[in-house]
């Protein structure tokens, strides 16, 4: 009987442990959840930042960030994983295949460069070198813009021969006509911070008397900054892309491994359990059916030790398992700080980018586009919660006389100037945006009818109160304001063309006004 005891006692005990090694195993896999979710939200966010790179992947992409929402459609996941993996390697071999029409497109102008007779022998010599060279193919972005600058230095040496041998090229009247369009035209494209004191200084000298050298080096100095600034973010957004598929690969292999492991831990388990209940079943039975205390003794110490095995392989099997599993979430945290900080940079990138593509690049207010996008968004929302919305166009008078009497160095400067007095003269909700030379338009949301005329004669008055001083002399700048109320029915682009009417008027009436269209 005390045998007895003590075997059932052993038996609590060794059930106790089996309770105790299925809470381990519980803890173990929500841990493994939780993981697993953390991984899941980076994918989504990672495809996010790799949206607009081709439009079959945003949608695979789209679709992953869907499935990934919900941790019980993973497995579905995976498959999208090795889809968008292939996408991202189609999206090399394009790139490449890319680089190879440029580089075939160099050939052609190299062979038509071959045809000018008047190449002096020298030259001539560089460029069969230089064709020899272009039959290598291209590995990356930065291999073609070197060969792109080659072939404009070829141009430039044989355009300087021939220029050199001809006394009759003077500057004409339609030279600098170009020279001063191109001053304007370089006002209007974004360029990065660093290059922007080098095109100052070149639209300064497009301005001022210039020779055509001047003219020419002008355009093919313009034409390298924006190669360069191409150049830059094709590379930028290229290593993005290969950084980012080397970490789904790297994450689909620890995931479908990690995947596998756990199948198969499964089954080991599920037959451990089997075992371990049919031991404690079986000296369940000892008790209850064996008379003899020998006997009954030998059984369950046979039974006991088998039971002991079992358990001690499972809890072997489980420390396998969780150090796999310690091994698969640390190689997948090392990629994902990796591409953590390769999306940063990325971002950082674009981010610039997009604040350069809505800036207007001489007085830093938004531009046409930025006017744009935020006059549908006004529109929307008086659409919406029915509050008023005046579109106000304003137009610096006789601003022609201020370039041709004081220099368009000047005139910029007074831009400016404006523009920032524009600008601190509204309210947060207010909106102002330059819209092209000396025209800027404000949206002003909330405004009554009766308030409208106080609040655009204060910017006028504000403007002309400035002490601008040119030359030594006090000059008074002032305004000419056209405004309409975005009325019922109407669209925002024809309450536009109302107060685009009304500044007209304001023109004719004799400037320096504010004309409201009612
Ligand atoms: N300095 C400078 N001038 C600019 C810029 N953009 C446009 N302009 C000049 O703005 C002037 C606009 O002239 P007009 O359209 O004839 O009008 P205005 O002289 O202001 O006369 P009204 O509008 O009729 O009062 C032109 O001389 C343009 O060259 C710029 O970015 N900088």
């Amino acid at each position: 009987m005390k045998d007895s005891n003590i075997a059932v006692s052993q038996i609590s005990l060794l059930k106790q442990k089996l309770n105790a090694a299925k809470t381990a195993l519980d803890e173990i896999s929500n841990d493994r959840n939780d993981k697993f979710k953390t991984l899941i939200q980076f994918i989504g966010h990672l495809s996010l930042a790799c949206k607009g790179q081709n439009l079959e992947l945003d949608n695979k992409l789209a679709k992953l960030r869907h499935n990934l929402q919900n941790i019980d459609l993973f497995e579905e996941a995976l498959p999208e994983l090795i889809d968008i993996e292939r996408l991202l390697k189609s999206q090399y071999s394009q790139t490449m295949t890319q680089l190879e029409d440029s580089r075939v497109g160099l050939s052609k102008i190299i062979r038509q460069i071959q045809r000018i007779n008047s190449t002096p022998d020298k030259v001539k010599k560089e460029i069969n070198y230089f064709k020899q060279d272009l039959n290598k193919p291209f590995h990356t972005v930065w291999d073609y813009i070197p060969k792109v600058e080659t072939i404009i230095g070829f141009y430039e040496q044989i355009l300087g021969d021939t220029l050199a041998n001809a006394d009759d090229y003077e500057i004409l009247p339609q030279h600098i006509q170009l020279a001063r369009e191109l001053a304007v035209k370089i006002s209007e494209i974004e360029f990065r911070k660093d290059q922007r004191d080098q095109i100052l200084v070149m639209k300064e000298v497009l301005q001022g008397e210039i020779t055509l050298d001047v003219l020419l080096e002008s355009y093919q100095t313009i034409l390298g900054l924006l190669l360069d600034n191409i150049a830059r973010e094709k590379s930028a957004s290229q290593d993005f892309l290969y950084a980012l598929n080397d970490a789904l690969t790297v994450v689909r292999d620890v995931v479908n491994s990690s995947h596998n492991n756990n199948q198969r831990s499964h089954q080991l388990k599920q037959q451990l359990n089997k075992e371990i209940n049919l031991r404690v079943s079986n000296a369940d039975g000892i008790i209850v059916d064996v008379d003899d205390v020998t006997d009954l003794k030998q059984q369950l110490t046979s039974q006991l030790s088998s039971l002991k095995d079992a358990l001690s392989r499972k809890e072997a099997l489980e420390q396998r398992e969780q150090a796999i599993l310690k091994k698969s979430i640390e190689s997948m945290r090392k990629e994902l700080n990796n591409i953590t900080q390769e999306a940063n940079s990325y971002k950082e990138q674009l981010f610039e980018h997009q604040k350069l593509n809505l800036l207007d690049p001489l007085t830093q207010l938004a531009n046409r586009t930025a006017l744009e996008d935020r006059m549908d968004q006004e529109y929307r929302n008086h659409i919406r919660f029915k509050t008023p919305l005046w579109i106000a166009i304003t137009d610096i008078d006789h601003f022609k006389s201020v370039n041709d009497n004081f220099g368009h160095t000047t005139g910029d400067k007074t831009l400016q100037v404006i523009a920032m007095a524009l600008k601190n003269s509204l309210r947060e909700s207010e909106f102002v945006a330059r819209y092209g030379g000396e025209e800027f338009v404000l949206l002003l949301p909330d405004v009554n009818e009766e308030h409208i005329s106080q609040l655009l004669n204060r910017v006028r008055e504000k403007i002309k109160n400035i002490p601008f001083k040119f030359k030594n002399q006090r000059i008074t700048v002032t305004l000419s304001i056209g405004a309409a109320q975005v009325m019922e029915n109407e669209t925002v682009e024809e309450a536009f063309e109302r107060a685009d009417s009304a500044l007209y008027k304001a023109k004719n009436n004799g400037r320096d006004r504010v004309v409201i269209d009612l």
